[in-house]
């Protein structure tokens, strides 16, 4: 085994294991890059990019679809499952090329190939080619899917979404389990893909909701164009010759029945990519879930001892905030800090922002409803407002008037707190929000804004209106605001 020795040993080569090494270079040049598997990230290959490709193709065929109500006819809208993933793929192709470009800047002698595993707190083996021994070292090793062992029963035809980006064509037929982000994202687009989706989920979830009232309307809004059981009784799963089967309870006839799907997708969640990395030997503290212990603002683990580590862990690895802006915003700041092991400072967070891309959109800013709960514990310090899109008026425009939100503020100071939000493109709504959070504006400040029209952001505007009415410290609302235009 070769011997190397590096200031910083970054393990992955993902986003947040890139925005580590670009920080980190900015304080030193001897800086080691390890990745195992493939250049490219996952967001690029199996993640945001290919999931929002494919969302697109499915949006065009359901919007081409659904054009009647404008009084325009279109006949025969026909989708080419090849010719949908062979743009997904080609464009999939074209972001990690970007990657594997700008990967360029890395000189050769600053990244290893390989799996690399602790064999004490400062030494990594890298297979069994090179023993690496660094002064500070990040985990930067992301995460993959995990299913329950119900699913196993389905052999091969068990898959995962780096599966789907890999079809020639689309299949006819898909059970998907798990109506999380990534569920309801790809349930959604292969559905309106023409491909017969099934959805089933436990405990009533969907997406990244904590509110009942929204809980309830995605619900009620994605069964109208998919089956979405977000409570299933899933009782058996069986591989057949050419298919799986699955044996459920029916939501609308209750009756058990078994039906067959070409592949089902586990969509159950994912863990940290931590556990053939030999922990025991980093000397670190772990939760019980085997997750070292960390400070969110600095990203240095903490030692079994109770002192600070030289080890810090940015990105999915830490299961944190699993998300790409999260991943390179942990990865800049465990950079910096490796470099400067004696002056370990506090890094910049963002407040939460999360954004699932289906049609309505999902989305939380700031604090959900049950977080906001348990922060305040029932103090009665929070006034909810909210507004429906189901008249909203450039919803109407739209044709897209379905959606409700919800938003948060506390009594006294009448700061705004956070957000759920379903509605259309929800997405631009949900930056406005996190940025007047970051701004720890207060609604009436919020309110002071610009609202052109007639824009979506209108339908903000009345649910900010409500929720200054129920902080009881603005002018009375009243029934329609006309002096901001019709369908406000
Ligand atoms: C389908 C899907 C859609 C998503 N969509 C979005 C989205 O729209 N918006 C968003 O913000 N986020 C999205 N995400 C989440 C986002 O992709 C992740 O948060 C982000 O990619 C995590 O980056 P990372 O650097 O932590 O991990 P990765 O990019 O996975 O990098 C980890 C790297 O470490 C390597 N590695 C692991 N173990 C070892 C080892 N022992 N030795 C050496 N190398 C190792 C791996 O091979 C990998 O290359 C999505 C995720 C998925 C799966
Ligand atoms: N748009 C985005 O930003 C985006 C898109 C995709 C993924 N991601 C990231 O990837 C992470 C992982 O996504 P995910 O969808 O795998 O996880 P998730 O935690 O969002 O969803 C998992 C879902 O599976 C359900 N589930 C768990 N066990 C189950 C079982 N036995 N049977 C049926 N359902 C079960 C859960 O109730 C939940 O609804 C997300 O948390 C997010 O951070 C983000």
């Amino acid at each position: 085994m070769r011997k190397q020795h590096a200031t910083i040993a970054i393990i992955g080569a993902g986003s947040a294991g890139l925005s580590a090494w670009h920080s980190a270079r900015k304080h030193t040049d001897d800086v080691v890059l390890i990745e195992a598997g493939t250049y490219g990230t996952t967001c690029a290959r199996v993640g945001c990019m290919p999931s929002k490709l494919l969302i697109a193709a499915a949006n065009a065929a359901h919007h081409a679809r659904n054009t009647a109500m404008f009084g325009i006819h279109v006949n025969d809208v026909r989708v080419d499952g090849q010719a949908v993933m062979t743009r997904v793929k080609h464009e999939r192709d074209r972001f990690v090329d970007n990657v594997l470009k700008s990967m360029k800047t890395i000189p050769e002698s600053q990244h290893l190939k390989g799996h690399a595993r602790f064999v004490d707190p400062h030494r990594l083996a890298i297979d069994d080619h090179t023993q690496l021994k660094a002064d500070a070292i990040i985990i930067a090793t992301g995460s993959r899917p995990t299913w329950p062992g119900l699913l196993e029963a389905a052999g091969d035809r068990l898959i995962v979404n780096d599966d789907v980006f890999n079809w020639e064509t689309l299949p006819a037929s898909i059970a998907i389990v798990g109506p999380g982000v990534i569920g309801m994202e790809l349930g959604q687009a292969l559905s309106r893909l023409g491909v017969r989706t099934r959805t089933f989920g436990v405990g009533g979830g969907i997406g990244p909701f904590q509110s009942e009232t929204l809980r309830e309307l995605a619900d009620n809004t994605f069964n109208r164009e998919l089956y979405l059981d977000s409570d299933a009784n899933l009782e058996k799963v069986e591989r057949l010759d050419n298919a799986v089967a699955l044996t459920f309870e029916e939501r609308e006839s209750g009756q058990t029945i078994t039906e067959t799907f070409d592949y089902v997708l586990a969509a159950t969640g994912r863990q940290p990519n931590l556990d053939h990395l030999s922990m025991e030997q980093a000397g670190l503290s772990l939760t019980k879930n085997g997750i070292p212990k960390f400070n969110r603002f600095t990203l240095q683990c903490l030692n079994a001892t109770g002192t600070p580590s030289h080890i810090f862990i940015a990105g999915d690895a830490n299961q944190s905030v699993p998300l790409l802006h999260e991943a390179i915003t942990e990865g800049k700041i465990a950079g910096r800090n490796a470099a400067n092991l004696e002056d370990v400072q506090v890094g910049q967070r963002n407040v939460p922002l999360s954004i699932v891309f289906t049609e309505p959109q999902m989305a939380i800013v700031g604090d959900g409803r049950a977080t906001l709960d348990a922060r305040y514990g029932g103090c009665d310090c929070i006034a909810e407002g909210g507004v429906s899109f189901a008249d909203q008026g450039r919803a109407l425009v739209m044709g897209e008037n379905m959606g409700h939100l919800e938003l948060y503020a506390e009594h006294g100071s009448g700061q705004f707190l956070g957000a759920e939000l379903f509605g259309p493109q929800v997405e631009h709504m949900a930056h406005l929000l996190a940025w007047s959070l970051e701004q720890k504006l207060t609604v009436s400040q919020m309110l002071a804004m610009p609202f052109y029209h007639p824009v979506l952001e209108e339908g903000l505007r009345s649910g900010l209106r409500d929720l200054q009415a129920n902080l009881r410290q603005g002018p009375a609302i009243t029934e329609r605001c006309m002096e901001c235009g019709p369908g406000d």
